[in-house]
């Protein structure tokens, strides 16, 4: 399986995070990359660079405006007088109106996201652009005939929607894989979602359509971010309906519990019978995680590769979160070779 990686990610980093109320350093930073770059060197996976990719293909799940908001949020933040990192401050809330966007850096942040867990720097742009480019590229690989890739991307890209940004992410890898396997000729791609956190931006993207399927596995908003999204519930709507699964899962969820419902959740993907399938790789589901509360143990994610691999589907694989540094290299290559071992 080839690894897509580029060291542009490195360009996003510093600023603070608004979590659970604290303002705190971020969770999400560059060390990760390199821990997971080293893991998958030493495991012997073969490190491409990513392909380029036209602005344009970023829009087939994205709004233009949003695009455009991303690419000259940082230089409008410089024009303010302002440096260093920044984060959104005011929000649109319910009674509010969502149709007028404000004119001013500090109200744009908050009307294109929806939380202020997730700071801008000078070079974020540059960074998730790279890191689509390298979830284009592993999907571009199995459309041409491999049977898997993984894309090293950082920051992660789930929890973003078709015109927002949160929880650490920007631009949805995943969502963008899974419309270039469709864009090649893929009629039907599932998009299963492993990270302790649920995909309410891949959610938001597909809500009304049938040909791409969202699963998640998540702890439960009802206590858990994205916290307004991801519940059972949730299925779709219109030709979409029925084309939405959600599992979410209390604190303290371990291995027996969890490969339940992922050999649930495999079951609807056979129900589908998809052409291709997008994972959505997290493995803040890690007993040691610092902002998760899953009890996976390092040696589940083998099983956890080869669950998926049991589906026999053309897989591209996308980085997503955790954060437990020192191990997040190890588990995701156990995941990759899991597979490997079974496909
Ligand atoms: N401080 C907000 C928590 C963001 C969760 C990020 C993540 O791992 N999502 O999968
Ligand atoms: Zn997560």
């Amino acid at each position: 399986m080839k690894v897509i990686y580029s060291d542009k990610h490195q360009a996003h980093q510093g600023g603070m995070e608004l979590h659970r109320g604290e303002l705190v350093p971020c969770y999400e930073m560059p060390s990760r990359a390199q821990f997971m770059l080293d893991a998958l060197r030493q495991a012997g996976f073969p490190i491409l660079p990513p392909r380029d990719f036209a602005p344009e293909q970023l829009e087939r799940v994205h709004s233009a405006d949003y695009l455009q908001f991303l690419r000259t949020a940082y230089s409008q933040w410089q024009a303010a007088g302002k440096s260093g990192f920044m984060l959104p401050s005011a929000f649109p809330a319910r009674g509010q109106r969502q149709d007028k966007i404000p004119t001013g850096i500090h109200a744009k942040l908050g009307y294109y996201s929806y939380d202020a867990s997730t700071p801008m720097v000078a070079g974020t742009w540059q960074a998730v652009e790279a890191g689509a480019h390298c979830a284009l590229t592993a999907a571009a690989l199995v459309a041409e005939g491999e049977q898997s890739a993984y894309a090293l991307c950082r920051p992660p890209g789930h929890h973003a929607g078709y015109a927002t940004f949160g929880g650490y992410c920007f631009l949805n890898n995943a969502a963008l894989a899974a419309q270039y396997l469709r864009d090649q000729g893929k009629r039907k791609v599932v998009v299963l979602d492993v990270d302790y956190h649920h995909g309410n931006g891949t959610q938001d993207i597909f809500w009304q359509r049938d040909d791409v399927l969202t699963i998640s596995i998540h702890g439960d908003p009802a206590t858990e971010y994205p916290f307004f999204l991801g519940y059972a519930d949730e299925h779709g709507e219109g030709a979409g309906l029925g084309y939405c699964h959600n599992f979410p899962l209390p604190a303290g969820t371990d291995w027996p519990t969890y490969q339940q419902v992922l050999l649930k959740a495999l079951q609807l993907i056979k129900d589908f019978n998809p052409d291709a399938m997008v994972v959505s790789l997290g493995v803040d589901t890690f007993e040691d995680d610092p902002i998760s509360a899953f009890k996976l143990k390092a040696g589940h994610y083998p099983l956890l590769g080869a669950h998926i691999a049991s589906l026999g589907l053309p897989t591209v694989f996308i980085q997503e979160g955790g954060y437990a540094v020192a191990e997040v290299g190890q588990n995701v290559a156990a995941v990759l070779q899991g597979f490997e071992q079974t496909a």
